[in-house]
């Protein structure tokens, strides 16, 4: 198919039935016009494509699969989201296994905003797949001259790298929001990429997955960016301020699965704790801060 040629769904008919019309989402994408190709509807029927990516948010992954999952049973699924399932403890590639068995799955993932990517700015993202065939295929069929996929075949690592990056951008946010400087910001992202290791590891994760986009690469992008939710709600923690409750912030949930998954397995990571703790109100920044600062000194 020509670059561009894709059917996009969304649950929303009067939704599907304006992208038709405007061309354009004004609400998510504004000034930037759907490529010709692009057919939007809301009836799965028409999804006949032999490739479909998955880009729900994470915790809706289940339900939406629980309904539709029949209609895709024959189409080689690519997850796109970031996060772990608050209910079976996995990630997206683990869900949809969970839902359909025998199914063709790959992760897409890596340090990427929408807005770069729908500008056709250069983007590298990893494309993480089990089946070598398979991600290699699918590595030439999603590849753009604008977007450049990187083949990684350690699915859990590249799932985990995109999920854990969100707890620390959150924390990230917070050192901002709260005026706590650059420099504690830097320190966050080195110790909270500590933690990310110590997780993966021991989740069965490669160490060199994690160094890479999936992990720190979009570790970096999210720490550091006001494009960010992740990063954006951090800060309104740290300030005070009001934020959108209806805007997706992935690491919220995840905190709170990692700091599960982390006490059930004895790790120490008190940057995701602290996460977890704040998001559901267990705790104040002040507090927060405190319990961090008072840790034990101790090797690198
Ligand atoms: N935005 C970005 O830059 C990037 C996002 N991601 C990941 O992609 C995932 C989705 O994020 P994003 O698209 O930004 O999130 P948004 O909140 O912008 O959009 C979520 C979309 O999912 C739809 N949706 C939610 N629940 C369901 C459901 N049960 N059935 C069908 N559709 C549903 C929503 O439909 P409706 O409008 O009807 O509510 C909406 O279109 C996240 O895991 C995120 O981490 C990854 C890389 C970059
Ligand atoms: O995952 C992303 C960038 O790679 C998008 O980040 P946010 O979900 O924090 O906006």
């Amino acid at each position: 198919c020509a670059l561009g040629d894709a059917t996009l769904w969304c649950r929303d008919p009067a939704q599907a039935d304006a992208l038709n019309q405007m061309r354009e989402n004004s609400v998510k994408l504004p000034g930037v016009p759907l490529p010709e190709g692009v057919i939007v509807t809301s009836d799965m029927a028409q999804v006949t494509a032999a490739i479909v990516l998955i880009a729900i948010p994470m915790q809706q992954t289940r339900p939406f699969l629980a309904e539709h999952g029949g209609a895709l049973r024959d189409t080689t699924l690519v997850a796109c989201s970031k996060g772990i399932d608050l209910e079976l403890m996995i990630g997206p590639v683990g869900v949809i296994r969970s839902v359909l068995r025998d199914a063709r799955v790959a992760l897409l993932t890596g340090p990427s905003f929408a807005d770069d990517i729908a500008r056709g700015l250069p983007t590298a993202l990893t494309l993480a797949c089990a089946d070598k065939a398979l991600g290699m295929a699918l590595q030439e069929q999603l590849s753009t001259p604008n977007l450049r996929l990187y083949r990684n075949s350690d699915v859990v690592g590249a799932e985990l790298g995109g999920a854990l990056k969100n707890v620390i951008a959150i924390a990230a946010g917070v050192t901002v929001g709260a005026g706590l400087g650059e420099s504690a910001r830097a320190a966050l992202m080195a110790r909270g990429y500590a933690e990310m290791q110590r997780l993966a590891l021991t989740l069965g994760a490669q160490p060199d997955t994690l160094a890479g986009l999936s992990g720190l690469g979009d570790l970096i992008l999210t720490c550091g960016s006001e494009k960010s939710r992740n990063f954006r709600y951090g800060v309104a923690l740290g300030s005070g301020a009001a934020f959108d409750s209806a805007t997706t912030v992935e690491g919220a949930a995840t905190a709170r699965a990692v700091a599960k998954l982390a006490k059930a397995r004895g790790l120490d990571m008190p940057i995701t704790r602290m996460v977890a703790a704040l998001v559901e109100g267990l705790i104040t920044l002040p507090e927060a801060l405190a319990a961090l600062l008072a840790r034990p000194l101790t090797d690198e």
